[in-house]
């Protein structure tokens, strides 16, 4: 059967955790076709980033046009754009209603704490990518530079998806991996779709295994977006899915620093 087809927008991550590795590995995991266009080389291993490599707007447009005028993509999930010259060329896309189902994982900073977007890009998502989003997936820290703010609460959380649901995306999920002081013990992501707030809640895995873990959330919703689920079911499914894949992975050694997710947890050789 001809599988439903997804495209990632992010950078390349050499270890091969996070960015369009992990990205494809989670629509395949989950029976989509992935398709990619790299944004950035970056060599980096589960310890850090030791450098990155943009590649010029012009570049990812036109690995964008190729597979868009070639393949039937029915979502698209953006996440390491790097530049504002690359933020600015996906927002002119998306504004041509070209990036349908769009998930916009603000990738800005990696978990090692290396930065992975230049500073003056900031305000290109919140003025031209963030408003165009079907669903934008910004964790606590990012939401907070996003917003100029401090987030410490579960509350204060909550506000931030308000505030930046009223920026225009459809829906919005300030992840909890980065755990606020009053959910320490859950991994608590709050949404916002059309007014009304919710949490996605789940038991916080205590695992170093935790590299890629945004990226696979908004690979997972995107997937799931492909197959023409709708949003509450699309993160619901990806919740449980980067759980899953979190508890997996949890007592794997693969590399000297915050390990990969199992993926595949559930193909033979997790079993
Ligand atoms: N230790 C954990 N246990 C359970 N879920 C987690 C854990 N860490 C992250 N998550 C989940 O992984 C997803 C990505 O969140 P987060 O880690 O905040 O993103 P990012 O990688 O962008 O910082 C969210 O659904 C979050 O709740
Ligand atoms: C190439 C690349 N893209 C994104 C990230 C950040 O990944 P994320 O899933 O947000 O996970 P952590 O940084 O928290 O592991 C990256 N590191 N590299």
């Amino acid at each position: 059967m001809t599988p439903p087809v997804a495209l990632t927008i992010a950078g390349s991550d050499s270890s091969g955790g996070a960015g369009i590795q992990a990205d494809l590995k989670t629509f395949a995991a989950l029976g989509v076709f992935g398709t990619s266009a790299v944004t950035a080389l970056t060599a980096q291993n589960t310890s850090g980033v030791r450098g990155v490599h943009p590649v010029p707007a012009e570049f990812v447009i036109a690995q964008v046009d190729a597979v868009l005028d070639d393949l039937p993509v029915t979502a698209v999930k953006t996440g390491m754009l790097a530049t504002a010259d690359v933020v600015r060329a996906v927002a002119d896309l998306a504004a041509a209603g070209r990036l349908p189902g769009l998930v916009v994982d603000p990738v800005m900073v990696a978990s090692s704490g290396d930065p992975l977007l230049e500073p003056q890009a900031e305000r290109l998502y919140l003025e031209a990518l963030l408003p165009q989003a079907t669903v934008i997936t910004p964790n606590v820290r990012e939401a907070e530079v996003l917003l100029d703010t401090s987030i410490r609460t579960l509350t204060e959380q909550r506000e931030a998806a308000r505030a930046l649901g009223a920026l225009g995306p459809s829906t919005v999920v300030v992840k909890g991996g980065h755990p606020v002081t009053d959910s320490a013990d859950a991994a608590v992501d709050v949404v916002w779709n059309d007014g009304s707030v919710y949490e996605l809640r789940g038991p916080r895995i205590d695992t170093g295994n935790n590299h890629g873990t945004g990226c696979t959330f908004a690979a997972a919703t995107a997937a799931a977006l492909a197959m023409g689920r709708d949003v509450h079911g699309a993160l619901a499914g990806a919740k449980n899915f980067v759980s899953d894949a979190l508890a997996a992975g949890a007592a794997w050694r693969l590399g000297q620093g915050h390990g990969p997710l199992d993926h595949f947890f559930s193909s033979p050789r997790s079993r």
